[in-house]
């Protein structure tokens, strides 16, 4: 039986997955989205020769319902949606923070719901996408999931006591090495080179060691050895990055994004 799947507020991450489906294989025909705004709605249309229905519609029509709101706009979504959704649908959430249990007590009893936290390299195909099951959700609906994000590359179930954590690690991740890559550009300037020059140095350092990390089956420890000669240049550069705390800093920034997955859970931001 062919599934249909709606991606409900199809925004950045919704857009992304999207166009990974198609990508994938998946018929415009068997997909279904929602916008809150009628041009946001016909730019998808245009886009990808997808139907783009009000929410409860997208409630009745498709099998799979994939809601990518915001976690704040999540309350006022369900309240729309609960009405309409019957109780074999199977509602994927994909918001930071928010447990399964929030929507479990918002929709028809027995509904299954499965959490997965993405992220933006589901644009390249290069996404991580962590999956958790609900109280209801079964082996197959897991399946089904992964058969999903897996258009838009790798997939990792965790129990969804991890899944805070796992947010501040890769749904968050990536923002962190652009953060990165942007400060290392800068230092590319004081070091006299042209902004462009610095930032297509810096960029191929981090496929190079992206690569590496991937594929060499070695330790970062190891990797990162390999680089530092006795009496060379790299070690002057690591002993200014412990003199400046920036493992300490990762860590508690990591933190920090964590307890916000934590903070997210009520639905209000708050
Ligand atoms: N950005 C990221 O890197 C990641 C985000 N996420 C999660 O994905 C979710 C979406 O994030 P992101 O894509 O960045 O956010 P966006 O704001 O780009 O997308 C959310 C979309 O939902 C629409 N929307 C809001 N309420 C409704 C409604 N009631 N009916 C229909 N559409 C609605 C918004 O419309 P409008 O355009 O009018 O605001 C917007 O287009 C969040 O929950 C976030 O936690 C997860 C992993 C990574
Ligand atoms: O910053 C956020 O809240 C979202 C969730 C993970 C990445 N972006």
């Amino acid at each position: 039986m062919t599934q249909k799947v709606a991606v409900l507020g199809t925004g950045k991450i919704g857009e992304a997955l999207l166009s990974g489906m198609i990508r994938g294989g998946w018929a415009p025909s068997d997909l279904l989205v929602t916008a809150r705004r009628p041009e946001r709605a016909e730019q998808l249309r245009t886009r990808y020769g997808v139907e783009a229905v009000s929410n409860a519609e997208a409630a009745k029509a498709a099998d799979t319902l994939i809601l990518t709101v915001k976690p704040q706009d999540m309350g006022t979504l369900l309240t729309e949606l609960a009405p309409h959704v019957p109780a074999d649908r199977l509602v994927i959430s994909g918001a930071a923070g928010i447990p399964t249990a929030f929507f479990e007590e918002r929709l028809t009893a027995g509904t299954p719901v499965v959490r997965v936290m993405t992220n933006t390299p589901a644009l390249v195909d290069e996404a991580m996408s962590v999956i958790s099951a609900g109280t209801h959700a079964t082996a197959g609906h897991l399946t089904l999931t992964e058969e999903i994000f897996s258009t838009v590359g790798k997939t990792l179930r965790v129990p969804e006591s991890q899944q805070d954590a796992a947010t501040a690690l890769s749904g968050s991740g990536p923002a962190y090495f652009y953060f990165l890559v942007e400060a290392m550009t800068d230092a590319g300037i004081l070091l006299g080179l042209p902004r462009d020059k610095a930032h297509d140095l810096i960029v191929q350092a981090a496929i190079g060691a992206s690569v590496m990390l991937r594929d060499s089956g070695e330790h970062p420890v190891k990797l990162r050895e390999n680089v530092t000669s006795p009496a060379g240049t790299t070690i002057n550069a690591i002993r200014e990055l412990e003199n400046h705390g920036v493992r300490a800093a990762l860590i508690a920034a990591l933190e920090a994004a964590r307890d916000r997955s934590r903070e997210l859970a009520s639905g209000t931001g708050n």
